[in-house]
């Protein structure tokens, strides 16, 4: 797994890179340049001029390759020089700089009309961005945001830290996409800077896996590639017993379709057997609409039949305090907790000194603020729910854009499937599912929590190339069995 890497600890990244495969620093952009190229090219944005901002660090350098490349392929290309004087490039942006095709037109930012339509490239500032913006850089930041066309960052949207949010009232380049290269730099990841992000891409440009481990990081990101290894192997002679025994305590008058939701993608994850604990009253709704789930009405004694437990989904707030503590008292097993148990759980906050270790809570942003306080901004989240992970030993599945796992050994990890089509009622309770799915199945909770967010946010990927807007949960649970498919066999 990669790890997310802060400060200087990525131009030395880079040099270690470079020095360990014999790669110059002017040949690891130059491979940064085609991996952009290589997305540019697949996202067929044809028959419009590009503009590309380049500015006087290697963010500029890439701007300027990048140039070269699409002029060569027949693009119209304008580079809006946005630094004062070629001295002032870089060693590797004067390469770039000096190798620029005659076809492609250069302009300084002083004499740049602004144009009215276009594709525009942002390869301003990057990650060696210190602090504010410069008020020599406002004028050029402020003609960005005011073109009109697509925009596209490389690396990182021109304005905004690595580590840093876009407030309001600073001045950050916004994109529609952003190019980002070898990893993702923290600050692309927090919901706040999303407006300013755009869609995310990451470009691989070739620097090893083992080198990461070499830099003292807590943070990750997951991609596929992390998942196949993590998955546990069936064979022939497995029986529904091995594919887990699972509980899902929820639901309540009117709420019964989170239970349901829960159910069906727990089988569709794989689960051998579920069964739902739910009032008595309601027993015909999941009867008739999951005919695969077995149904409790009563309270249960005895909880130790069952491989894992996941609690909350639709299951109200009201009398639920002494059902929960009695759970927490009686399985020891790692469960799931998600919606309204975590709700229960603010309100009766002894009840998290109770939790088995390595449970795995589920919240959204305001069920983790119900639990820890309000935050001021993405980054206090980040603190509050390793503190809350490591105090009682759980997993805390921070759920967004950019899923946060926290660890209760300390490491934080960023998910990086889903799309905006999953913020619909009872995604979550779809999560719960599965996670809850992979637990019965014998995964470490670690494993099912990671292998849980990947899973659901492909499968709401999918769901949302054919639903678009109008994704439901439902479609959510029709395409998880295509996710195994999809991360096993390519
Ligand atoms: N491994 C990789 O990810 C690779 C990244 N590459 C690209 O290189 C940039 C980082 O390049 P660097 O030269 O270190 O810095 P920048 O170009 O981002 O910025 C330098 C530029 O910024 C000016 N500046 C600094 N602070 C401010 C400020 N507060 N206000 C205004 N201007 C400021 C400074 O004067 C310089 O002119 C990385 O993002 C990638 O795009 C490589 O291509 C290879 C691999
Ligand atoms: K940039």
């Amino acid at each position: 797994m990669i790890r997310i890497l802060k400060g200087d600890a990525v131009s030395k990244l880079d040099q270690m890179h470079c020095k360990r495969i014999g790669q110059s620093s002017y040949e690891l952009m130059e491979t940064a340049v085609q991996g952009f190229i290589h997305w540019f090219e697949e996202q067929k944005f044809t028959g419009q001029e590009i503009f590309i901002y380049v500015g006087g660090g290697n963010n500029g350098g890439d701007g300027l390759g990048i140039a070269r490349h699409l002029q060569q392929r027949n693009y119209q290309v304008t580079v809006v020089l946005c630094f004062n004087d070629e001295a002032d490039l870089s060693a590797d942006s004067k390469i770039n700089f000096d190798r620029l095709p005659e076809g492609v037109s250069k302009i300084s930012f002083e004499d740049f009309d602004f144009p009215s339509k276009g594709i525009f490239i942002d390869a301003f500032l990057g990650v060696g961005l210190k602090g504010k913006l410069r008020d020599s850089a406002l004028p050029i930041v402020d003609s960005w945001n005011k073109q009109q066309g697509v925009k596209i960052a490389v690396d990182i949207p021109s304005g905004l830290l690595s580590e840093g949010i876009a407030e309001e009232k600073t001045s950050v380049a916004c994109a529609d996409y952003t190019v980002t290269f070898a990893f993702p730099k923290l600050s692309l990841l927090f919901p706040e800077n999303a407006k300013v992000v755009g869609e995310l891409v990451l470009v691989d440009i070739g620097i090893a896996d083992s080198l990461y481990q070499e830099f003292e990081s807590d943070l990750f990101y997951i991609q596929k590639k992390d998942i196949p290894e993590r998955h546990r192997r069936f064979h022939r002679f497995s029986h529904k017993g091995d594919f887990g025994r699972i509980l899902l305590i929820g639901g309540s008058l009117g709420k019964m379709g989170a239970v349901v939701l829960s159910a069906k993608s727990a089988l569709r994850t794989g689960a051998g057997l579920v069964t739902c604990q739910i009032e008595e009253s309601e027993r015909f709704i999941i009867q008739a609409s999951v005919p695969e789930a077995m149904v409790i009405g009563e309270d249960l004694k005895d909880l130790d039949a069952f491989d894992a437990i996941g609690v909350g989904p639709g299951w109200g707030v009201d009398n639920r305090e002494k059902k929960l503590e009695f759970l927490l008292k009686s399985f020891s097993k790692p469960m799931v907790l998600d919606a309204d148990a975590l709700n229960v759980l603010s309100q009766n906050p002894e009840l998290l000194s109770l939790l088995p270790k390595n449970s795995i809570l589920t919240p959204h942003l305001g069920e983790f603020e119900r639990l820890v306080g309000s935050c001021v901004n993405h980054l206090d989240r980040m603190g509050k729910a390793s503190e809350l992970s490591k105090k009682y030993q759980i997993i805390l599945v921070l759920k967004g854009a950019n899923t946060l796992i926290s660890l209760p050994d300390g490491r934080q990890l960023f998910n990086s499937t889903g799309t905006h089509f999953m913020a619909t009622g009872g995604a979550g309770d779809v999560l719960t599912g599965i996670i809850t799915a992979f637990l019965g199945m014998g995964y470490s909770p670690e494993n099912a929590a990671i292998c849980g967010v990947f899973h659901h946010g492909l499968a709401g990927e999918y769901a949302g190339k054919i639903r678009f807007q109008g994704t439901i949960a439902s479609d959510i649970i029709e395409q998880i069995p295509r996710t195994f498919e999809f991360v096993e066999n390519s």
